[in-house]
């Protein structure tokens, strides 16, 4: 997508991945909204944004995602001020095994919501120009993956993506749709998650074999969806290996 110029808006762009897609977003030329919970840091962040790119370039609006009144007054602050939307990244998420259904409204029913928002406001046949949502998933929506919720909200994602990224649907609102899987990745999503020490064991296990991504690396594969105009429906992941978009398996009701 040639952002020069675009809007794009971005759930739980404090910190971690969400500020670093944010961030690539800006370097591109367009003007971002940051929405979060974490009213301190998302203000310090854009704060951070409008000194180097502009201050008309960005702004955090105060938003839970799971609060459905909040997210769609988000969106709509967001389309009155910088008059219309191009992208959305479906971003904020938890890994709470403890207060699961949080984890289910974080990481599914807000993205759910937040992708029938962007096509609200993009979908041409609601007079939109078309656009491009990403939702963040995980490999842990891809594969075995110890807490059980998480990764079941995770596959929900993928799931979710694949069927908004069908042809026929961006044939009628011109909004392609893709899924970013990342591998582990040191951000305080690592710190703050709460989870059984089974699980811990287990998910120390695989980051011992599997290794540690950093952010940049993250950064990588989400600038590839930005870049590959003729994905739509796809699932990205990123480990230490490198990109790969999952396979298209197809089954007997596909068209040749
Ligand atoms: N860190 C990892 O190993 C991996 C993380 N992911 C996913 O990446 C996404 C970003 O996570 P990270 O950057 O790692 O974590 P992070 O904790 O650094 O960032 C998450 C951001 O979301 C915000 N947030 C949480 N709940 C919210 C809510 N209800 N409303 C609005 N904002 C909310 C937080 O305040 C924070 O700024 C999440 O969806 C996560 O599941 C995917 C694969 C690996
Ligand atoms: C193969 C599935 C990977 C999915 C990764 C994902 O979506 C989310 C992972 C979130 C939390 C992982 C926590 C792991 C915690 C412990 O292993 C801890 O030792 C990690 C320490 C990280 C560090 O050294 O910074």
């Amino acid at each position: 997508m040639q952002l020069t110029g675009k809007i794009a808006l971005v759930t739980g762009a404090a910190r971690g991945m969400g500020k670093g897609f944010a961030e690539a977003i800006l370097e591109r030329g367009a003007k971002v909204a940051l929405l979060d919970t974490n009213e301190s840091i998302g203000q310090e962040t854009a704060a951070a944004f409008a000194l180097k790119y502009g201050a008309d370039m960005c702004t955090f609006v105060l938003c839970d995602v799971t609060d459905k009144g909040q997210l769609e007054g988000a969106f709509q602050q967001v389309v009155d001020r910088f008059g219309g939307l191009d992208l959305v990244v479906n971003n904020a998420g938890i890994l709470n095994e403890v207060e699961w259904e949080k984890c289910i409204n974080v990481n599914l029913v807000s993205v759910v919501r937040g992708c029938h928002l962007g096509l609200h406001y993009m979908g041409k046949q609601n007079g939109g120009k078309g656009g491009l949502i990403i939702n963040t998933a995980s490999v842990a929506g891809l594969y075995a993956f110890p807490p059980p919720v998480y990764a079941a909200t995770k596959a929900g994602v993928v799931g979710l993506t694949k069927s908004l990224g069908m042809d026929y649907k961006f044939a009628k609102d011109g909004v392609r749709v893709n899924a970013l899987c990342p591998s582990f990745t040191a951000t305080s999503l690592l710190e703050e998650f709460k989870a059984s020490e089974e699980d811990l064991r287990g998910m120390d296990d695989m980051i011992e074999r599997g290794g540690l991504l950093q952010i940049p690396d993250v950064l990588k594969g989400f600038v590839k969806l930005l870049d590959d105009d003729d994905k739509n429906g796809a699932v990205l992941e990123v480990t230490l290996q490198g990109l790969k978009y999952r396979g298209y398996e197809s089954g007997p009701w596909d068209l040749e």
